[in-house]
This record gives C-alpha cells, structure tokens and sequence, in this order.
C-alpha cells in the first residue's frame, strides 16, 4: 500500500506514486432503461474510496466509456472530481481514448484544468495509425500537460496497438512526466521488467483484471489496476503480495483465478459479471450493460453467486 511518505511525495507534485497498489476502475451504473445512473456512480465512487485506495481510474474499458456519450461523460468526471479534487491523499486518473491528436490533447488539459491528478491515455488504434503518429500523438499529450503525470495504457488484445520498450523509453527520456506504463499484454510479466530495468527506468502497472497479478508484481510491477467490484479482494491480495506474506497472496489469487481468467476471455463478459457482481453486492440497482454487451447465461450468473459466496468475508453487502 501507499506509505506516508509517498504521500510526502505526492504533496510535492508528484500524484502518481498514489497509483500504486490497486487503483480500480469505476463502473458506470445505468438503469434499467439504459440511462445513467448518476447516483448509482456517485455511490460507487464513494464505496471505492471508503476501501482506502489512494487513486482511481476513469473512465476505462471497465466503465464502458465507448458507449457514453460528452455529456454523461462530462457529468460523471464531475462526481469523481467533486470527490477528490480538494484532497492531497487520493489521485483522479482521467482517461483521455480520442483517436484525434488535437482532441486528445484538448480533453487532457481541460481533465487538468478540472482537477484530474494524472492523465490516463490510451493511443489511437482505429485505422491502425503508423508507429511514427502513435508515438507523436503521446508525445503531444504529455507536451499538453506537462508536469502532470501520464500514465500510458498499453491494451494490445482491446486495441490491436503495438508498443516496445524502446519507443516507450525514447519518450520518458523526453517527456520525464511520462510515469507509468499500464500493461495490459499477456503476458505483462516481461514488458513490466524490461521497463523497470531499463535507463530511464519505468514504473509500471497491470491490469486486464489482474489475470497475471503474482508473476507481475515479481517482476516490478508497482499497481494493478482492475474494475471496481471487487476491490476489497484485491486489496487484500495486493497486501500480502507486497507485505512478505506473498505465499498467502499467491493462495488468495489462486482462488480468485477461476473466475477472472473465464470472464476477462472477452471484456463485455467481465464488464457484465462486474455489473452483476455490484448489484448483487447493494451498489446499485440495474445491472444493465448498454448494447452491445454480453449477456451472462445462467452458467455465467451461477459463478458471479458462488464467487459472492466464495469471498463473503471480504467482499460485504454495502447497501
Ligand atoms: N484495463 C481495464 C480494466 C482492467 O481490468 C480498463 O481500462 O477498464
């Protein structure tokens, strides 16, 4: 977990050692018809900082962005920021996806402007832009932004997007406020290492539903960041993982596995088990997922109760 003196740290300027160890990724309720549900995420946001984590994403895959429109887009930041801007010991990552340079970097300084503490960004991939406009695109919105922390999203299996060491290492030296790397390949183990050994050095962390969270965290990974729904359960695998108890971590994440390997097959499947899995907790009402969306089979419904069951000690009903 994050030290008092990372704290330290972050109140000299720099809020990205607050994104280390488990950063969710917030939901976005909806109801049943299909319209946001702005009290819904407000709970949400509120639940997931009440679990004591020191940063928090959004919005991601996880939060369904590509099926929000500006305005509920806008609106929701607003909730979160509301929530974190006056607060030193807790960082807002607001995630810029724009496939246009130019918009990227407008939405990035006015997330800034508005008090996002880190810049999440994920590189354009439709049309598959070449090596050379990828890389120009980062490197304009790490300009824009400047000294804010970036972290980069490196998400092959949902984007197609090829990044190296190399490329990433050739912008940190330039762009010092490039801070960490969210690695989302599978395996994230080598890239993870490769980064953290190279010069400059790269902070990295995981995600993709913290899948490979053991081999990622021995390799240097410095966070992970999964969806929301479970993040007492993460939080607790993090600690012993990173707290000499890496044994009962390797346990914990082992019986946890089942579960996230089979819905992160596809990310609908594992946005709608998480939908599932908030409302059944008390969260929410709806676990409407708007179309397209995986529809959880019975099968599918079954494994969300069981997991409920499974981890009842760590995972409560909130309402
Ligand atoms: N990478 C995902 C969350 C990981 O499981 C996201 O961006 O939502």
């Amino acid at each position: 977990m994050v030290t008092t003196e990372e704290i330290e740290t972050e109140r000299a300027g720099d809020a990205s050692v607050l994104v280390r160890g488990v950063s969710p990724v917030l939901e976005v309720p909806f109801t049943g018809d299909g319209e946001v549900d702005y009290d819904g995420f407000d709970r949400v946001v509120r639940y997931v900082l009440g679990t004591g984590v020191t940063s928090v994403m959004f919005p991601g895959f996880a939060s369904e962005f590509h099926k929000l429109s500006e305005d509920e887009r806008r609106r929701l930041t607003e909730i979160l920021l509301s929530q974190t801007r006056d607060r030193d010991d807790v960082a807002a990552v607001i995630a810029v996806q724009d496939h246009a340079t130019q918009l990227a970097a407008r939405r990035a300084r006015e997330s800034v402007e508005a008090g996002a503490d880190l810049i999440n960004l994920l590189p354009p991939h439709f049309l598959s832009p070449s090596r050379g406009s990828l890389e120009q695109h980062v490197r304009t919105v790490l300009t824009t932004i400047d000294p804010v922390p970036m972290v980069l999203q490196y998400a092959p299996a949902e984007t197609g997007t090829s990044l190296d060491a190399d490329l990433l290492r050739a912008i940190a030296t330039d762009h010092p406020n490039l801070r960490l790397v969210k690695v989302e390949s599978s395996p994230p183990g080598p890239l993870i290492a490769e980064l953290a050994e190279g010069t400059p050095p790269l902070a990295a962390v995981e995600g993709y539903a913290g899948v490979q969270l053991p081999d990622a965290v021995r390799r240097g990974a410095v966070g992970t960041q999964p969806g929301c729904s479970l993040t007492e359960l993460y939080v607790e695998i993090w600690r012993r993982l990173t707290t000499g108890d890496g044994e009962a971590g390797v346990d914990l994440h082992r019986r946890l596995l089942p579960y996230i390997s089979y819905w992160m097959l596809d990310t609908e499947r594992i946005i709608a088990a998480e939908k599932l899995i908030s409302v059944r907790r008390g969260l929410f009402a709806s676990a409407y997922c708007r179309e397209p969306a995986h529809r959880l089979d019975a099968e599918e419904i079954r494994m969300v109760d069981r997991l409920l069951s499974e981890f009842a000690d760590l995972l409560p009903h909130l309402a």
